[in-house]
């Protein structure tokens, strides 16, 4: 059926029964209720909606549901295409039916003939279109018959697959189980980790807090100790005042009793005099009377003789003269006895006094004896702990510690023209830690244990020094180096200006301390034995500078012509030897020194352009020292190594030439194979190449930890050496970087061989 046009567009109706069953596409079949056949009326919009109205891709839904939601699509599409090739059956018909009738009726046809004509134009055009639609949807059929053979076997894959999964999903569930149970045991094993971390933590706070604590004890300490110092020194002033005191006090106290003795006496003859005036008095008044009673016997016969009478008169008078003189010297004697026993009582006094004042201070210096006795013991137990905090404080560095000294410059150098390149950070953390090197558009910083700087004294840098020698005597390996370019002041900072006492070098000062130390230590029961060798090593042989009568063809046999060679080997106790080396026993500083003398003669100085002193060669000097407390039976064994290296110089710089050049390359080798342990040593790599230069592997124990050690490295301030210092300064602070381990404390008996051990 033929519909009116609508909106200029054919409307077309037909329907299609399906066994009694209307079937149509889902969406809007819109019923013909004036159908004869009561079908399904479609207009072309309806089969356009139809053809687009693809199932949409939803991408969620799952494959089953889009296989699914496709066979209905397809299912639809199927009936479609029925009902077009019904349609076009039914149009087929229609024009037989029409073509008939054209047959029938050619009236019908002239008329109907332009009609059938656009008619079937019209049909013509739909049936193409239908056509064109048909095989368009024959192969959207086909595409989606493939899609769905694709969608069917990607089921099928995704079927195997999710199987495959299931499967997997089992195992992985139990290895989910598995893994629970592991991570449940893990968990615990993480919150005992924790647990333990927090303790290792805690652990480390409270370690940090003992170092701190250690710290402030040892700063208290060292307060303490320098406040008892002074403490003692007043008191040993106030000591010895009050001694003066004492003695001026009891000069006084003899001399009051002697003069009290003296008056005593005094009073005593004093007593006797007035005694025998008073009996001289006695007697003249007994004589008086007599004589009176003479005269009255005489004057009775008065006129017996007038002569006698006068006679006996002028005695009469000439008696009481005396008497009244004697009266006047018994009133005198009197007087002084008066006196002499004021004086007594009055010295009497003054000694009751002095001995109070005696008896005070008496007490006053068992007093201060008892705090001095009290400091000096308080004084031992300070430096006790001193020593052992900073022991454990250079122990918790476990490093080679590297101190920088900056020489200054010589009268004949000049900066003015090139400026400075050395320079000091101020900053808080770095001051008197940091040095830096400016290089013409670059600055390149450092930092050590500490940086010297030009006007530092020789005294100043001992000190810093002094508690590390301080520890060879309480037993350990003390290791000190010098490194640096030629001329940058190792020499000057290892052995001083000879001949001037304010610059002498640390060897010297170091010895020094060393023996004064021991004398201090004798009261508390400590002796010590000394041991002194001193070599040098020159183009990588070791020459012995305290070997008897060494004689030039000597140093030419030690340079490798035939004659001793001496050998180094280590001990199972970390003890150097080198085999026929000189040892010599030594007591006092000035023995020391007079070695010090003779190995200075025996050094190999060469001239270089650079340095008209140059040591050419590795200076080693050794102090072995043991040490027995006879109160306490301890016992400990120091090593003190003090070692001058021969300057790093560049051979091009040096411009060294022969003999120079040789030794140059000597130098060089073994500084580079020392730069080689060292940075062995710093990344920890299982072979540190000892071995490789004679310098190296006889300071192993040195560098290998076991001892305490200390670098110093030189620096010229001259521009022209910046080059050379910057080397230095990176060699150091790879030194500084370089982590050795524990020192260790040498407290076992010595062995009977160990005269010939070096270090
Ligand atoms: N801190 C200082 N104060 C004063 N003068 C110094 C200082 N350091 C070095 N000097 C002087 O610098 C010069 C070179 O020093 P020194 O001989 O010690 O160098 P060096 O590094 O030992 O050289 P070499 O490697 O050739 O032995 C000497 O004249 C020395 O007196």
């Amino acid at each position: 059926m033929v519909g009116p046009a609508k909106n200029g567009r054919v409307r077309h109706a037909f329907s299609v029964v399906n066994g009694g069953q209307e079937l149509g596409p889902s969406s809007a079949p819109v019923s013909n209720a004036g159908s004869e056949s009561g079908g399904i009326e479609f207009t072309r919009e309806d089969v356009d909606a139809l053809l687009n109205e693809r199932p949409k891709r939803k991408d969620r839904f799952s494959l089953k549901e889009k296989c699914e939601t496709m066979s209905e699509y397809i299912k639809r599409l199927k009936l479609c295409i029925k009902w077009f090739q019904e349609l076009e059956e039914s149009y087929l018909i229609e024009r037989k039916k029409l073509e008939n009738d054209v047959e029938v009726s050619e009236r019908q046809r002239d008329e109907m003939g332009i009609l059938l004509k656009n008619k079937e134009e019209e049909l013509n055009s739909i049936i193409a279109e239908l056509r064109k639609n048909y095989a368009s949807l024959q192969e959207k059929f086909t595409k989606e018959e493939l899609d769905k053979m694709a969608a069917m076997e990607s089921l099928a894959r995704e079927r195997e697959t999710r199987l495959e999964i299931e499967r997997s999903q089992n195992s992985l569930s139990d290895e989910h189980g598995r893994v629970q149970r592991e991570l449940s045991s893990a968990t615990q094993k993480i919150t005992s980790l924790n647990d333990m971390y927090k303790r290792l933590q805690e652990y480390i706070a409270s370690l940090q807090q003992y170092n701190s604590k250690l710290h402030n004890d040892l700063s208290t300490v060292e307060e303490d100790f320098k406040r008892v110092e002074k403490e003692k020194v007043c008191m040993v002033e106030n000591l010895s005042m009050l001694r003066g005191q004492l003695s001026v006090s009891k000069q006084t106290q003899d001399d009051a009793i002697k003069q009290r003795d003296a008056l005593v006496n005094e009073v005593a003859s004093l007593r006797m005099e007035l005694q025998q005036v008073r009996d001289d008095r006695d007697r003249h008044k007994l004589q008086v009377q007599t004589l009176t009673a003479e005269y009255t016997t005489y004057k009775e016969s008065t006129e017996k003789s007038s002569f006698e009478v006068d006679n006996l008169k002028s005695k009469y008078t000439e008696l009481e003269v005396r008497c009244l003189s004697q009266t006047d010297q018994i009133k005198t004697l009197k007087d002084q006895l008066m006196i002499a026993e004021e004086k007594v009582q009055m010295s009497n006094l003054t000694t009751l006094e002095t001995r109070t004042d005696y008896e005070g201070q008496k007490k006053l210096i068992s007093e201060l004896q008892t705090r001095l006795a009290d400091a000096e013991f308080k004084l031992i137990e300070g430096e006790m702990l001193r020593k052992k905090l900073h022991n454990t404080i250079l122990e918790l560095k476990g490093n080679i510690r590297v101190f920088c000294r900056v020489r200054p410059l010589l009268a004949d150098e000049d900066v003015s023209t090139e400026g400075k390149v050395i320079s000091y950070p101020t900053s808080m953390d770095a001051l008197g830690r940091g040095i830096d090197l400016v290089q013409p558009g670059q600055k390149h910083s450092f930092t050590f244990d500490k940086v010297f700087m030009p006007e530092i004294s020789q005294e100043d840098v001992f000190e810093d020094i002094s508690q590390l020698v301080q520890s060879a005597l309480d037993g350990y390996k003390v290791c000190i180096f010098a490194y640096g370019q030629t001329g940058s002041g190792k020499t000057y900072t290892m052995m001083g200006k000879p001949g001037d006492q304010d610059q002498k070098g640390l060897v010297p000062r170091s010895l020094e301390q060393i023996f004064k130390t021991i004398q201090s230590l004798q009261p508390q029961g400590w002796k010590y034995e000394m041991q002194v060798s001193m070599l040098e090593i020159y183009n990588e042989t070791i020459r012995d500078l305290l070997a008897p009568n060494r004689s030039s063809s000597d140093m030419l046999r030690e340079n490798g012509i035939g004659g001793k060679q001496y050998t180094i080997k280590h001990d199972a106790n970390g003890n150097t030897h080198v085999s026929d080396l000189t040892i010599v026993d030594v007591c006092t500083a000035k023995e020391v020194s007079y070695l010090l003398e003779r190995a200075e003669h025996s050094r190999s100085v060469g001239k270089t352009q650079m340095n008209e002193q140059s040591s050419r060669s590795h200076f080693v000097f050794t102090l072995r020292i043991s040490g027995v407390n006879e109160s306490t039976e301890q016992q400990v064994q120091g090593v003190l190594n003090l070692i001058d290296l021969a300057g790093s110089e560049r051979l091009s710089k040096s411009g060294s030439t022969g003999d120079r050049l040789k030794e140059t390359q000597a130098i060089n080798k073994s500084l580079s194979s020392l730069s080689d342990v060292i940075f062995a040593l710093a990344k920890k790599e299982d072979h540190v190449p000892f071995r490789n230069s004679k310098l190296t592997y006889l300071l192993q124990p040195c560098l290998g930890g076991d001892s305490k050690t200390l670098m110093f490295v030189n620096i010229s301030p001259e521009p022209s050496s910046a080059g050379e210092s910057l080397c230095s300064l990176r060699f150091a602070s790879r030194v500084n970087a370089c982590d050795i381990g524990v020192p260790r404390r040498q407290t076992s008996m010595r062995p009977p061989d160990s005269r010939m051990s070096y270090g």
